[in-house]
C-alpha cells in the first residue's frame, strides 16, 4: 500500500503567491536558504490533515502579505491504490474549509483519506515542556491508526468547554451537568482506550534491528487514570463536580494525560536524553508508527521533517533515509544545504526553494 501527495497547489499561501508541484511518490528533499518558504511549503501539506497544521496557524496568518486575500491549498494524492482531490481553503476573514473528491466535508474527514504526521523544530522541547504538546503529539498518532479518534476529541472538548463554564459560573443545579457528563465520558472513555491501544501498537512496532534510533529500546509511559467504560469515567465527572467548581474547570479526564518516555538501556526519561537523542526518540515513535501501519496492510502517513537532517550526525541521518525508503515513506524534508541530502542519491526528489522580493520561487530539480 502506498500513500502520497502526487501533485500539490498553493495559492495565496504565505511566502507562496502560485505554486505547483508534481510529485512522484519518492521522498521530497526541499532545500534553499533561510526565510525562502520551505516550511511554509510543508505546513500546506500538513493542512491535508484535520487541525490547524504544523504551525497551528489561523487561517488569518496564513494569507499572503499584504494581500491578505483568501488563501487555497489543492492536492492530488493517491491513498490505498485510489486518487483523490483535496481541496482546503479560506476566504479572507473566514475560517477554512474542506473539500474532498468536490464534496465538502467536515475537516475530521481527511483523517480517512491521508495521514500526515510531522517533526518541527518547536517540538525539539516536547519532552521538557507542558503535557499538551504531548498529548497533541500522541494523538496525532492514534489519528492515524483511528481516524474516528478527531471526533472523540472534538465532543469531548466541546462538551468540556460548556461544562467549565457552568462551573466558573456556579451553576450547581445538577440537571445542567447530567447531559454533558454524559457526552464527556462517551468521548472520554473512547479516547482513552484509543489512545492506549495506540501506545501498545507503537511499543509492538518498535524494530529490535534498529540501531541508529532506540526503537528497540523504548518504553512508553502513559500517566492517565481515566477509565476506559463510559459509565466509570460519567460517575467520576459527577463525583468531582464540587472541587471542579472551586478550581473552576475540569480536573479528571482524558484532557490530563500525559506521555513520557524512558529509554531503558541508558535508563533515562526522554526528558533527560541530550537534545539529539530527544530528536531521535520523536523520530523512532514515527518510525515505529509507520511500521505500525503498514504492518496491518495500510496506508503509511506522509511525514513532514521540517529542519530535522540538520540536527542529527552522519551515522543517524543515513539510517533515517535507508528506514524511510525501505518503509516507502513519502517524506517531506528541509535544510538549508543541498548536501544535507547527499545520502539518498536519486531515492529523492529534490525541490529548491528561493524567494525574491518577498515571494518563494519553487524549482522542481529531479
Ligand atoms: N502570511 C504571510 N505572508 C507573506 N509572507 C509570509 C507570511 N507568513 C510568513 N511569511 C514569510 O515567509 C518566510 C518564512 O518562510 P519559511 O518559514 O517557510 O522559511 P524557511 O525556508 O523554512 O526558512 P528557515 O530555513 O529559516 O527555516 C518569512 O520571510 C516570512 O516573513
Amino acid at each position: 500500500m502506498r500513500a502520497a501527495v502526487t501533485a500539490l497547489e498553493l495559492s495565496h499561501f504565505r511566502s507562496h503567491k502560485r505554486a505547483r508541484l508534481a510529485l512522484d511518490g519518492r521522498p521530497v528533499a526541499i532545500h534553499g536558504p533561510n526565510g525562502a518558504g520551505k516550511t511554509n511549503l510543508i505546513e500546506a501539506v500538513s493542512l491535508l490533515s484535520p487541525g490547524r497544521g504544523m504551525r497551528r496557524a489561523g487561517a488569518e496568518e496564513i494569507a499572503r502579505r499584504p494581500e491578505r486575500l483568501g488563501w487555497k491549498v489543492w492536492a492530488e494524492i493517491e491513498a490505498e491504490g485510489a486518487p483523490h482531490e483535496i481541496e482546503t481553503r479560506a476566504e479572507a476573514g473566514q475560517s477554512r474549509s474542506v473539500q474532498i473528491d468536490g464534496k465538502t466535508v467536515p475537516q475530521v474527514a481527511l483523517a480517512r483519506v491521508l495521514r500526515v504526521l510531522w517533526l518541527v523544530p518547536s517540538m525539539d522541547r516536547l519532552w521538557i515542556e507542558a503535557a499538551e504538546g504531548r498529548r497533541r503529539f500522541l494523538d496525532r498518532a492514534v489519528l492515524s491508526f483511528d481516524p474516528g479518534h478527531a471526533e472523540s476529541v472534538l465532543d469531548y472538548e466541546k462538551a468540556m468547554r460548556e461544562r467549565n463554564r457552568l462551573l466558573k459560573d456556579g451553576v450547581r443545579d445538577a440537571h445542567w451537568y447530567g447531559a454533558l457528563e454524559g457526552r464527556m465520558a462517551q468521548a472520554g472513555a473512547a479516547i482513552a482506550s484509543a489512545r492506549r491501544a495506540a501506545i501498545e501498537r507503537l511499543m509492538a512496532a518498535q524494530d529490535e534491528t534498529e540501531t541508529a534510533f532506540p526503537t528497540a529500546d523504548l518504553a512508553l509511559a502513559y500517566p492517565d487514570d481515566t477509565p476506559e467504560e463510559a459509565e466509570a469515567l460519567r460517575a467520576g465527572f459527577a463525583a468531582m463536580r464540587a472541587r471542579d467548581m472551586a478550581a473552576g474547570r475540569t480536573l479528571i479526564g482524558p484532557h490530563r494525560a500525559d506521555l513520557d518516555a524512558l529509554w531503558r538501556a541508558k535508563g533515562v526519561a526522554a526528558r533527560d536524553a541530550s537534545t539529539g537523542e530527544q530528536k531521535a526518540l520523536l523520530i523512532s515513535l514515527i518510525l515505529a508508527n509507520a511500521r505500525a501501519l503498514a504492518a496491518q496492510g495500510g496506508a503509511p502517513p506522509v511525514l513532514l521533517l521540517d529542519e530535522v537532517a540538520a540536527h542529527l550526525d552522519t551515522r543517524r541521518r543515513a539510517a533515517l533515509y535507508d528506514e524511510i525508503c525501505a518503509l516507502g515513506l513519502q517524506a517531506f524534508m528541509t535544510g538549508t544545504e543541498p548536501g544535507l541530502f547527499d545520502a539518498l542519491d536519486d531515492r529523492a526528489q529534490r525541490i529548491e526553494v528561493t524567494e525574491t522580493a518577498g515571494v518563494s520561487q519553487i524549482r522542481n530539480e529531479t
